[in-house]
């Protein structure tokens, strides 16, 4: 007995020496290498601690924000702070996550995700990790390039502007039952939350576009669309820089069991589309939902006679759920927060609400009952709105709902903005949009709304800078969706924006217990989270009137 006793405790001390040494060997290994870039006169964040890396210096940063604002804003201060010079940086969070290099400029960025081929299509080690409760494995959005390529060509189909047009009366009868809500909060005057109900209503539009079959979110309960909610809500915060989201037991429950009905609820989906495709091949010109397109790409060339018994190979089945799920994710949950920015901004700037409603005016005419209608017969008429394009690219600099990284390798440098090269190895290059967005260095007035800066010519002070706006970034793994969530914001505000007035209810939400302590970042209450997307704080309560 006395012997189990020693040898347990004896394995324990040595489990737990190794355990000790392999932390303390990786900790130095880290430390010296940025002591290294120290030495080197690289950019590296001030304040560097051997025990703690930049984790301290952090600390001050996140302790003059509100609680769980996204740390996107840190980076953004730090940058603001010590880097506007050359625009790009290191950050040292070991353990919480690996090196962070920072990027800011538009320039270093170009290089990253557009001209250096080493590495601009490489998505970063930790991006699989994060995906997976969201897609269930790997997926076009965190694919390795060589199996990412085919694939990307194929889903591009879903993406074309002649697509589009087949896409309208869908994205039309869905703002419809979007706006019949709105309007009944109108009648009852309540609080209530538009962020959340905006998710809704983005998934029902991405239901059509990727399962061709409605969700009806909006009305009530579907598995994928709740799941797919209650999924990100599950989400660790910050998840980037922290990997203690995989020791939270009711969440690793939570997250598995949601993606099984996920997967219960798109596989069947599946399986009928794909016995409808073998019975009869859909129009493959009208037929370019992400199902179809993947039901196509699986069998193009198959000898099986149509009324033939087939299955799908289980792999296949696998992977096209898989790709399902990312699909339903990013097609609906950066495109919600984009719009409930833009009616904030709106709200805020009722000389720009006047010039966009003015321009409704023009486009459909004065009688707004008329807008879906003249839409379902002219698909391509939201495509003139110069006004609404410059409102929707003005509110997506403000408000960026996402951000790009890569994964940083060996021989491969980039350059700041003051010509410093800085080697990218071991490092997850992370450019930021928020902090490009928001840098005095690249924009004029860069805190305020000016659609108008959209609209003048390139000799005008208020011109953008040439790649400084990159919200769906650029180059060859830029977002995929991205015309889509044009049409879809010029649609959905060509049929809110002259019935209904948005009013933000953050004062009654606080007054009501909501939020203690900083209540905003740089003066703005309605800061981003990290959720999915970057979303507002506390998913906007708000109160909405008719515009009378
Ligand atoms: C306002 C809305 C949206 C924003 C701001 C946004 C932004 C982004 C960004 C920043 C990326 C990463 C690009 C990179 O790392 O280079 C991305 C990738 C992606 N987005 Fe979006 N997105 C939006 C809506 C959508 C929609 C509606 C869909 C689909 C219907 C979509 C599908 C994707 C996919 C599949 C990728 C991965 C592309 C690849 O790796 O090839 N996104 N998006």
């Amino acid at each position: 007995m006395y012997n189990t006793e020693m040898s347990i405790t004896w394995a324990i001390s040595i489990g737990l020496s190794t355990l000790l040494a392999y932390f303390f060997k990786n900790l130095y290994r880290q430390r010296m290498l940025v002591k290294t870039l120290i030495k080197q006169g690289l950019p590296v964040a001030p304040n560097h601690n051997f025990l703690f890396g930049h984790l301290l210096y952090l600390k001050r940063f996140s302790d003059a924000m509100p609680k769980g604002a996204h740390f996107q804003y840190m980076f953004s201060d730090i940058y603001q702070e010590s880097f506007q010079d050359g625009g790009v940086f290191y950050l040292d969070m070991w353990p919480l996550s690996p090196l962070f290099l920072a990027v800011v400029s538009p320039t270093t960025a170009t290089s990253v995700t557009q001209t250096n081929s080493k590495i601009y299509a490489r998505k970063p080690d930790l991006l699989p990790k994060l995906f997976k409760p969201l897609a269930g494995g790997p997926n076009l959005f965190d694919m390795p390039e060589v199996e990412w390529k085919p694939w990307r060509a194929t889903f591009s189909k879903c993406f074309s502007n002649e697509h589009f047009m087949y896409l309208v009366p869908g994205i039309v009868e869905q703002t419809l039952v979007y706006c019949e809500t709105l309007r009944r909060h109108a009648e009852m005057g309540d609080t209530f939350f538009l962020d959340t109900m905006t998710i809704r209503f983005t998934m029902d539009i991405i239901g059509k576009t990727i399962l061709n079959s409605e969700l009806g979110a909006q009305r009530g309960y579907n598995p994928l669309a709740d799941c797919m909610i209650s999924q990100m809500r599950w989400q660790q915060p910050n998840g980037d820089i922290n990997p203690f989201s995989l020791i939270h037991l009711p969440r690793f429950f939570m997250q598995w069991l949601n993606g099984r009905r996920m997967d219960s609820y798109i596989g069947p989906e599946l399986d009928k589309r794909f016995r409808e495709h073998r019975a009869s091949p859909p129009d493959s010109k009208k037929n370019k939902a992400i199902i179809d397109l993947l039901l196509q790409a699986y069998s193009p060339n198959s000898e099986a006679t149509p009324n033939q018994e087939e299955t799908m190979d289980p792999e296949f089945r696998l992977f096209a759920i898989r790709q399902i799920r990312m699909f339903v994710f990013a097609g609906h949950d950066s495109t919600s927060s984009a719009i409930t920015y833009c009616f904030h901004l709106l709200s805020r700037h009722p000389k720009a609400l006047q010039r966009l409603r003015a321009e409704h005016d023009e486009t459909y005419g004065m009688d707004i009952s008329s807008v879906a209608s003249k839409l379902l017969a002219n698909p391509a008429l939201a495509n003139g709105l110069l006004y609404t394009t410059a409102v929707i690219k003005e509110a997506l600099r403000l408000f960026p709902p996402a951000s790009s990284s890569r994964q940083g390798t060996t021989g491969v440098e980039i350059t700041d903005d003051r010509g410093m090269v800085c080697p990218t190895e071991g490092a997850v290059v992370w450019v930021n949009h928020q902090a490009m967005h928001r840098a005095p260095k690249y924009w004029v007035r860069p805190d305020d709304f000016l659609p108008e800066r959209w609209l003048v010519s390139p000799d005008h002070e208020l011109y953008p800078m040439k790649g400084a706006w990159r919200p769906f970034e650029n180059g060859p793994r830029n977002c995929i969706g991205q015309g889509l969530v044009m049409m879809e914001l010029r649609i959905v505000l060509s049929l809110t924006v002259r019935e209904f007035l948005f009013e933000d209810a953050y004062e009654e939400f606080d007054a009501r217990g909501g939020r203690k302590g900083i209540k905003n970042y740089k003066g703005e209450r309605a800061f981003q989270i990290d959720e999915g997307a970057a979303h507002p704080a506390e998913y906007y309560p708000c109160k909405v009137k008719l515009n009378v």
